[in-house]
């Protein structure tokens, strides 16, 4: 049997506009194995972060109903201390903007001594300091003696990020929470900081999350995959299912809209995502971006499906999906 790390179970985050609640993250659940990446996918507010900082509980204001059961404890509602004690330990997070992440006043020693200290309060300050070696050696930055010393804005944006992830692992965590984590980067310095997370997998056994619009990322990196739109996981699957038999309408409308090898016309997604508080609550969420789709396609009250063992899929409108004709207006060449 897998070995599960986390567990979420029908968790809703809702955030408070005006007088009422609108759940970012609607009736989400998913398990995270160790020594596993799930990689979460989708559009620009689809809800990966408000889930991502649900699980690491840094919401202040958000209403978070349902479970988040991390080693069989229940995250929600836990005290703040008990939480604090968990992140940056057995929990850890690597954000996407590594320069708001690091505090400019402080040099790279400090930082990444600073996360050890507060789990590891009697370590000596050159145990620390052999320790902060260590991790700036295992996240590759040459010469560490001296970028101890220095401060963020004088690395590179690919040696910050180095700098994060040592920060997140440096008390070799359980379970990894990766949220865009090459987004800043150029291409190069993505592939490289890509290996150094797959490697953390790998040495350290870690549960890792990653959330990424990337299908390429995806693609190379996850274990499993859960796509989600609007605030609902529509599909979950392996990440061979997921690319060689997609079923969800969204799912594939987004592996139609990359490019790909033998393949000359791409599909345009039409719309975006809709704001929250203008969320479809009722009927299959993606119905207003799949027009052409006749409405008695789609379930009333979409449910998340088993359709084989492991892959799941929500609502029926899969089994009636087509791409639209191209004398309809959704397609265009890649050229
Ligand atoms: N603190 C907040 N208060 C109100 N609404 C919020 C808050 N945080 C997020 N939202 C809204 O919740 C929805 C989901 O946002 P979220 O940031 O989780 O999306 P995302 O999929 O992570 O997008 P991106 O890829 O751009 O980071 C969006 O409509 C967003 O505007």
């Amino acid at each position: 049997m897998a070995d599960t790390l986390l567990e979420v179970k029908h968790l809703n985050t809702s955030f408070r506009i005006n007088d009422n609640y609108y759940a970012a993250v609607d009736d989400v659940s998913l398990t995270v194995n160790k020594n596993e990446v799930l990689a979460i996918v989708g559009e620009s507010g689809s809800g990966k972060s408000a889930l991502a900082f649900s699980i690491m509980g840094l919401h202040n204001r958000a209403k978070i109903e349902g479970g988040i059961f991390f080693k069989q404890q229940d995250l929600v509602g836990l005290p703040k201390s008990k939480l604090n004690k968990l992140r940056g330990d057995e929990l850890s997070m690597i954000f996407q903007d590594p320069l708001t992440a690091l505090n400019p006043l402080m040099n790279i020693e400090d930082q990444i001594g600073e996360t050890i200290l507060l789990h590891h309060k009697k370590l000596s300050r050159k145990k620390r300091k052999e320790r902060v070696i260590d991790l700036l050696n295992q996240v590759g930055i040459p010469r560490p003696e001296q970028i101890c010393e220095q401060f963020p804005h004088q690395l590179s944006g690919g040696m910050r990020q180095r700098v994060i992830i040592a920060i997140a692992i440096a008390n070799n965590p359980e379970l990894l929470i990766a949220d865009e984590p090459t987004t800043a980067l150029d291409v190069t310095i993505q592939a490289q900081i890509l290996d150094l997370i797959q490697d953390l997998k790998e040495s350290m056994h870690t549960g890792i999350i990653l959330i990424t619009h990337d299908l390429g990322v995806v693609a190379e990196m996850a274990d499993r995959v859960a796509v989600m739109y609007a605030g609902q996981i529509v599909e979950l699957a392996d990440v061979h299912t997921l690319f060689e038999k997609p079923l969800h309408p969204y799912t594939r409308s987004l592996l139609h809209s990359v490019p790909n090898e033998g393949q000359d016309k791409l599909h345009v997604i039409q719309g975006i995502v809709p704001s929250l508080q203008h969320l479809p609550r009722q009927g299959c969420r993606f119905a207003e971006r799949i027009p052409w789709l006749d409405g008695s396609a789609h379930e009333e009250n979409p449910e998340l499906h088993e359709v084989k063992p492991d892959h799941f899929v929500r609502c029926t409108c899969y089994r009636h999906f087509h791409f639209p004709a191209e004398r309809e207006g959704w397609t265009h060449g890649i050229s």
